[in-house]
């Protein structure tokens, strides 16, 4: 009896799989035919006083219309980004006019690389490959062909997530802040402090510093893997933990001669440490705040009296700066990050998730500092 049960067992599991796998394989089929395609929409916001976690987005099924109308181009994403900026998209009110809210029940979007299937906007045709600022998170997506751009793979070696970072908008970032805010002057012995140092922004701020005729770049990031790295690979002279203890002390260490230009990306307390040790006429170059992002306060958000004073009695500068705001600048600015990146003179990290399922755990750890370099979403192969 107990024989022919198991016989009987091993032929129905070995039936029930292979009935399992042909399921699987014409639901892949009609996936395609069919247009059905994973999204990650904005499930919850978290409140303005509260850390984003993953589940505020959640992954769902939906279906992609049959055909595309004039104007429209049809895409696979390969890379999403994502960005500090968005925990403001997540808010009600972004605090931001530049900035929109997501919807809760409707897809996300943000920066994001792509390959065209089929178009009837322009010059665009099937094979190209793509970006945009508000590429919807989707594994396909139909948009206005308007709000894409044409990418020249060559310029990154084919190593297309480069171009949402050091050669997209947070290169840009580090690179027109540097040379618009940051007054490097080459061989006046400058001394330049990044916080954030180990992300997409900071990561190549520090280098594009030194390139710039810094004479001494110091990063202040939240591990001591991120400062072993710092050194070691990127070429900053030094590197501190602020999570450490003690910060203000080491980075007095670290620059003896004070501090002369300051790319900012964090704010917050360690901000407040490294400008009370800022030279006379000295530069903040004020990228981002990301420490006060899960707080209702307005952007910038407002300093302690004692910051006030040292930034007014050492006549420092520390004007609003956004990358949006250089557009003329940008096609320059992307030739000149990606001659670098293939010279070998600034050097490129990244940290990449895979899957769209994992997009708001990918946005979670990289606000928490989970990430080294630009935090990137792989989304389908290339
Ligand atoms: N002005 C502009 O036009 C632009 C501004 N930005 C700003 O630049 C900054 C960096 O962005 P981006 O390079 O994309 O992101 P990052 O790759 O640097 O990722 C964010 C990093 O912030 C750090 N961080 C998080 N919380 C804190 C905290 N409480 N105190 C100190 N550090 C913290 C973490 O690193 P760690 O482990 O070191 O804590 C984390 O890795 C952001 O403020 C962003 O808003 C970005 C693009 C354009
Ligand atoms: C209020 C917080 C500001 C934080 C600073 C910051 O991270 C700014 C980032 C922008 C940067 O200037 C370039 C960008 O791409 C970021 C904003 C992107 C705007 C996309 C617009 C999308 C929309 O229509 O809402």
């Amino acid at each position: 009896m107990t024989i022919l049960w198991k016989v009987l067992n091993n032929y129905l599991e070995k039936e029930l799989f292979g009935l399992f796998l042909k399921w699987a394989e014409w639901r892949s089929a009609a996936v395609v035919v069919m247009g059905i395609i994973q999204r990650a929409v904005l499930h919850s916001r978290p409140g303005k006083n509260s850390e984003p976690v993953a589940e505020n987005f959640c992954v769902e099924e939906a279906s992609l219309a049959d055909g595309i109308t004039d104007g429209q181009v049809k895409v696979r994403t390969l890379y999403l980004s994502v960005d500090p900026y968005m925990r403001c998209r997540m808010n009600e009110d972004t605090g931001a006019d530049y900035l929109l809210p997501w919807k809760l029940g409707e897809a996300a979007d943000g920066g994001g690389i792509g390959v065209v299937e089929e178009s009837k906007y322009g010059s665009f045709t099937a094979g190209d490959t793509v970006c945009s600022f508000n590429w919807p998170w989707q594994t396909r997506a139909i948009v206005e062909g308007k709000i894409l751009q044409k990418l020249h793979p060559e310029l990154v070696g084919g190593h297309l997530s480069y171009f949402l970072g050091a050669v997209g908008m947070p290169g840009l970032t580090a690179l027109f802040g540097v040379k618009e805010k940051g007054h490097v002057t080459l061989g006046a012995g400058q001394t330049m402090v990044v916080s954030g140092a180990a992300g997409a922004c900071g990561s190549l701020a520090g280098q594009i510093g030194r390139l710039e005729g810094c004479s001494r770049v110091v990063g202040i990031s939240g591990s001591d893997e991120k400062c072993s790295i710092l050194v070691s690979e990127l070429g900053f002279d030094a590197a501190v933990n602020y999570k450490g203890g003690n910060l203000a002390q080491k980075l007095h260490e670290c620059c003896p001669a004070g501090v002369d230009v300051y790319f900012d990306n964090v704010g917050g307390d360690v901000s407040d440490i490294v400008i009370s040790q800022m030279n006379q006429n000295s530069h903040v170059i004020l990228c981002g705040q990301i420490s006060q992002y899960n707080k209702d306060v307005p952007y910038p958000p407002p300093l302690p009296s004692r910051t006030e004073a040292a930034l007014r009695d050492k006549n420092i500068t520390r004007d609003r700066f956004l990358v949006l705001w250089y557009a003329d600048k940008h096609e320059a600015g992307i030739l000149q990050l990606s001659q670098w990146v293939r010279e070998g003179k600034l050097k490129v990290r990244e940290t990449v998730t895979k899957g769209l399922e994992n997009i708001g755990a990918a946005f979670q750890s990289m606000m928490k500092g989970g990430n080294i370099g630009k935090q990137i979403v792989l989304v389908s192969e290339e």
